[in-house]
C-alpha cells in the first residue's frame, strides 16, 4: 500500500499544495486531476522520490521510501512525462537496457512479448529514432508489462496514443488492477476504469 500524509510542495516562491494525503491500496488506482501547472507532475515525482516534498513523508507497506530506497524502486514502475527512449537503440535494446537499470535482468523472450502486445510486431530490430511518436510512446509503456511492479506511476501516459492504444492501455491499466496492482496516474481525460478514486489537485 502507498500512503502519502501531509505533503506540500513549493516551487520557486510559490506553494503549489500543501496537507495532501492520499493512499493506494492493492487493487485500487487513483486519478489525480488539476489544471496545468497545479503540480501534478511535482506530486508524482515526491511520491516516487525523485524529488524531496517540503512537507509530509510518503510510505511504501508502512515504511519511508526513503528508508527503503532501492527495495522501493525495484516494486515500482514510473513513466514520466517527459520519458524518453534512446533513438539510436532498437526498440528491443531499449526495453533491455531499461529494465537492466531498474536493476532486473529481462530475457529476449518477455521484452519481444512486451513490444509484440504493445502492438509493435515488425518494429522490435528498427532503432527507434525511425519509429512514430506513438510508437516511441509504446516502447516506453511496454516496460509495465516488461517488469512484474505492483506500482504503476504514470505522468500523461496517454499522450501521443491513437483511439486503440489508448484504449489498450486502460485495458492494460484495468487488468493490473484488478491482479491486486497499484496505480496512480495522471490525466485529463476520464478514463472508465474499475476501483478508481480522483485526487484533484
Ligand atoms: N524545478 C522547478 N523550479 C521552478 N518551478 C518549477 C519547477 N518545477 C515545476 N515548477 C513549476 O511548478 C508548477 C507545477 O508544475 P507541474 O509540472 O508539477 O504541474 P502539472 O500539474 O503537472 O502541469 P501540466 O498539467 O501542465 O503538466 C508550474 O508552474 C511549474 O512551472
Amino acid at each position: 500500500m502507498l500512503t502519502a500524509t501531509g505533503l506540500s510542495c513549493i516551487r520557486g516562491e510559490r506553494r503549489l499544495f500543501s496537507g495532501i494525503g492520499l493512499a493506494v491500496a492493492p487493487g485500487e488506482w487513483l486519478h489525480l486531476q488539476g489544471e496545468n501547472g497545479a503540480g501534478k507532475t511535482s506530486l508524482l515525482r515526491i511520491l516516487v522520490g525523485l524529488t524531496p516534498a517540503a512537507e509530509g513523508e510518503v510510505r511504501w507497506k508502512g515504511e519511508s521510501i526513503g528508508a527503503l530506497g532501492e527495495e522501493f524502486r525495484r516494486e515500482m514502475v514510473y513513466l514520466g512525462h517527459h520519458a524518453a527512449v534512446k533513438e539510436d537503440l532498437t526498440a528491443l535494446e531499449n526495453l533491455q537496457i531499461s529494465a537492466a537499470l531498474d536493476g532486473s535482468d529481462l530475457a529476449e523472450r518477455g521484452a519481444l512479448a512486451a513490444l509484440f502486445r504493445m502492438g509493435l510486431k515488425g518494429r522490435e530490430e528498427l532503432p527507434v529514432r525511425v519509429l512514430s511518436q506513438g510508437q516511441k510512446r509504446r516502447v516506453l509503456l511496454a516496460r509495465l508489462l516488461a517488469r512484474k511492479a505492483a506500482l504503476w506511476v504514470l505522468d500523461e501516459p496517454f499522450t501521443a496514443l491513437d483511439v486503440k492504444a489508448v484504449q489498450m492501455l486502460s485495458g492494460l491499466i484495468g487488468e493490473h488492477v484488478a491482479a491486486g496492482g497499484m496505480a496512480v496516474l495522471t490525466s485529463h481525460q476520464s478514463m472508465p476504469i474499475a476501483g478508481g478514486r480522483v485526487l484533484q489537485l
